[in-house]
């Protein structure tokens, strides 16, 4: 069985220190990859298309699939043993009773996209034409559509000219769910005047809607992580001369240079074998054309900054010698805060029955391997519900005055809370031999940024992440309406029959119990983005760290291509935009010097 051509940092690289006697070939690529994630695979799958240029891809994690990491379920749980999912603890955060919470990516190639819960949302179009007007040319939502459309092959929207047929990224929905109290409860949020759609993913869609999610899930039932779909092994064994995929190393720093013109140039990259038994040796790679960072929100500015380009008096305290002062590096960190509502509910109406049965573990084994179905061959949650927290009334119902109100290519009009149902124990706590059921509200336009720093100038140290919620208190008033929403939810479901039993919710509907209850429950949601955020200027009003190209600002030969480069967060679970970024990424350095 032909499998992806996996190669160590010996192979691809040159020892340090460089002999100049090594014949400088043997380890200079047009482009090098760091972080063979989510978009680094997709960009590396585009730019290896062009016969004549080579591509080296270099991904701390491994490259090699098991059984398990392809089941759906099995894979979207980041704790089973054997999970590719790395954690870490970020900072404490004073503002909400000094709550600290564990931030989470994929380290393997494909990124987050290996262990993630499946989703594929694109956002309303308003979110880039928000990109637009802070001044982003080329990232409106018109713009980007035909790059979300190339990437995919939906399998339930065949008819839609919005939706790509041909894409090697397959996905698809799943319209009915295996758990009966799906039914009273979707019904719940249509009775808060909450439109049930088709496609959530169409441009058409209204800003208050609930539908099917699309997942990453293809027709044999199996998880299309990125490095699936545009790495699978026929393609980089055809393309093994141009395409070098080294798995299992670190990328510790760039090497920048500065030029004659005294510009600052990225010429290669110093890596080693991420496990440090094996990382006796750096070695070193160069790059002909440019370097494009893809290591996440979390690992592209720790790597900037490893390079000498941050905020200068960051690197000064970390003891790194500045070479360019990027105050954007590592700042304006976003993510959607949430705060599940916890429910007992029988068994059978939770994933919490694989557990907990015997029996029901049997069958969703069995149901899977004879014929890709069941609990398992399903995302733990199959619908979502999108709203503007502004239009919701005193009664939890959504009031448009004027159906203007909900054109959600507005910026202004984009929905700022998400409530999804989730059969499913969303929180930390353990609870033992019952069934589970969250409604999930989430703040997915918060106003509050975190950061990301170097906690050591040790490439091997975990980052400093500090996620600033409600940094910006203004950020308590729609997530309390997202409560009192599923609050709602949960009333009118239990009056259409779903059997939900409090187990952790707020014990009234009052601000401050609301609050309080924010504080204590909440969680990252993972969608980590603008640590490397686009714009026009390195300092001034706005300050960022790429141009509308992706191209950091005042470094030659360097661009950044993950969800570090959203200028803001966008209103949707951020893998499908990442890849979008990525196949944009692909056409801007294909035309480079065209125009
Ligand atoms: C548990 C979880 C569930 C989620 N669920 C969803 C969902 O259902 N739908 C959705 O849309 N989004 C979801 N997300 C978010 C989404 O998956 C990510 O935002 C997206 O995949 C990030 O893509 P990326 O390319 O920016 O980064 P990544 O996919 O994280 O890729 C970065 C890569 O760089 C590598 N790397 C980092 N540093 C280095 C280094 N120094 N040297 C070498 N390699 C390095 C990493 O190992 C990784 O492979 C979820 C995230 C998590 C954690």
């Amino acid at each position: 069985m032909l499998k992806v051509p996996e190669l160590r940092p010996q192979d691809v690289g040159t020892p340090v220190p460089v002999d100049a006697k090594v014949p400088v070939d043997t380890y200079t690529y047009d482009y090098i990859i760091v972080g063979g994630g989510t978009a680094g695979s997709v960009l590396a799958s585009r730019l290896s298309e062009d016969p004549s240029v080579s591509v080296l891809v270099i991904e701390q994690g491994p490259g090699a699939d098991t059984w398990a990491s392809r089941v759906p379920v099995i894979s979207g749980n980041p704790f089973r043993s054997g999970t590719l999912a790395a954690m870490w603890w970020a900072l404490p955060m004073p503002q909400v009773d000094g709550r600290a919470l564990q931030v989470m990516r994929g380290e393997a190639l494909g990124g987050t996209s290996r262990i993630n819960a499946l989703l594929y949302t694109r956002g309303v179009p308003g979110e880039y034409n928000r990109w637009a007007e802070l001044g982003c040319e080329g990232w409106g939502y018109t713009d980007l559509e035909p790059y979300f459309i190339i990437s995919e092959k939906t399998l339930s929207h065949p008819a839609s000219k919005f939706r790509g047929k041909k894409g090697p990224w397959v996905n698809r929905q799943f319209s009915t769910s295996p758990y009966k109290i799906m039914k009273p409860v979707t019904d719940a949020i249509c009775g808060a005047n909450i439109a049930r759609v088709d496609d959530l993913n169409d441009p058409a869609t209204p800003a208050a809607a609930l539908g099917a999610l699309d997942v990453i899930i293809d027709g044999d039932s199996r998880r299309t992580s990125t490095n699936r779909a545009f790495l699978p092994a026929k393609l980089t064994s055809d393309r093994a001369a141009r395409l070098k995929i080294c798995t299992n190393s670190l990328v510790l720093r760039l090497d920048v240079a500065r030029e004659v013109d005294g510009a600052l140039r990225a010429r290669g990259v110093y890596f080693e074998a991420t496990n440090p038994r094996s990382a006796a040796q750096t070695f070193y790679a160069q790059a002909r054309r440019e370097i494009v960072l893809s290591a996440g929100a979390l690992g592209s500015p720790q790597i900037l900054m490893l390079s000498g380009i941050g905020p200068k008096e960051h690197l000064e305290h970390k003891d790194v010698p500045v070479l360019l002062d990027v105050p954007a590096v590592g700042s304006y960190l976003q993510d959607h805060i949430s705060v599940p509502l916890t429910y007992e509910v029988p068994l059978s109406d939770s994933l919490h029955q694989l557990e907990n049965s015997t029996f029901a573990a049997l069958k969703a084994v069995a149901s899977y391997l004879l014929a890709g179905r069941g609990i398992l061959s399903a995302p733990f949650q199959n619908v979502t519900s999108l709203v503007p927290s502004w239009l919701l009334d005193d009664d939890s119902r959504v009031v448009a005055h004027d159906p203007t109100d909900l054109d959600a290519t507005v910026p202004g009009n984009c929905p700022d809370i998400e409530l999804m149902p989730i059969a499913n124990n969303c929180t930390d706590a353990d609870i033992p031999g019952k069934g589970v059921f969250t409604l999930l509200p989430t703040l997915i336009r918060p106003k509050s940024r975190g950061s990301v720093r170097l906690a050591t100038s040790n490439p091997r140290g975990r980052p400093d992440v500090d996620l600033g919620f409600f940094d910006d208190p203004d950020d308590y008033v729609p997530l309390r309406k997202g409560i009192r929403l599923a609050l709602r939810v949960a009333a009118d479901a239990r009056a259409r029959g779903a059997p939900l039993t409090d187990l952790i919710v707020p014990e009234s509907t009052s601000d401050q119990e609301i609050d309080r209850f924010i504080r204590k429950n909440l969680r990252d949601t993972f969608h980590y983005t603008s640590t490397c955020r686009m714009g026009s200027q390195i300092h001034g009003e706005r300050p960022s760290v790429v141009d509308g190209y992706l191209r950091v600002h005042g470094v030659h030969g360097l661009r950044v291509c993950d969800t570090s480069v959203f200028p803001d967060i966008v209103g949707a679970h951020t893998m499908a935009p990442a890849v979008m970024v990525a196949e944009k990424c692909a056409d801007l350095i294909k035309n480079a010097g065209k125009t």
